[in-house]
């Protein structure tokens, strides 16, 4: 989907896919020189880092074994429930792995702060993080994320994985919604 197919429903295009694309190819190549001769696995927390952790695991070079966790503090609007509920847990145990957890987004930093204590307690060898974006709140938490693609200002986003009401995740760039479309 581009941003022909997004009719009124879009503001702006805020990252293109091309910059996506070349954020994680220099991503990849820190994470490839981080992990060298090591076993990696990496973690994407569904749903919304989906599309990066298929397009970052292609970029690397290192090669990583992949497992998914879904945890959700977003109900169907743009703020955080401040809640966070594991919707589907590791099908692996982590204890003296290198794990590498994949974000979409650090928004309030929530998601990621239990992320890292929970994921923290099962004893991997390492524990880093990766997201494609953060947002200003974030960057003012004690939470410590390796690699960042992009510090974003602090509007709703969508697209390339990060969804409103479930909506817009397979749009191949990201964009801001138009007020209209969340009652702003
Ligand atoms: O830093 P925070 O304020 O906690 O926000 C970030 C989290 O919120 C989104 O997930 P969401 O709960 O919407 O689930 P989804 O990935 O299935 O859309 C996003 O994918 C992050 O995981
Ligand atoms: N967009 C979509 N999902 C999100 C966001 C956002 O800006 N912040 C946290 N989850
Ligand atoms: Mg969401």
């Amino acid at each position: 989907m581009d941003d022909k197919d997004m009719g009124t429903d879009l503001k702006s295009v805020l990252i293109t896919e091309e910059e996506i694309n070349a954020k994680l190819a220099e991503l990849a190549a820190a994470i490839d020189e981080e992990y060298a001769g090591k076993d990696l696995l990496i973690i994407g927390v569904l749903k919304g880092a989906v599309m990066v952790m298929a397009d970052l695991a292609r970029a690397l070079s290192t090669p990583v074994t992949m497992d998914w966790m879904a945890v959700s503090s977003y109900g169907a609007g743009t703020q955080s429930s401040g809640v966070v509920r594991i919707l589907k847990d590791l099908d692996t145990d982590i204890k003296g792995k290198h794990v590498l957890i994949v974000e979409d987004i650090i928004d309030s930093g929530l998601t990621l702060s239990w992320l890292l204590s929970n994921l923290g307690s099962r004893e991997p060898a390492s524990l880093n993080v990766c997201t494609l974006l953060r947002k200003p709140e974030a960057a003012k938490v004690a939470i410590d994320v390796k690699w960042v693609g992009f510090d974003i200002p602090n509007e709703f986003v969508v697209g390339y994985g990060l969804d409103y009401a479930e909506r817009y995740r397979n749009l191949r760039f990201v964009g801001t919604l138009a007020p209209h479309v969340y009652g702003g």
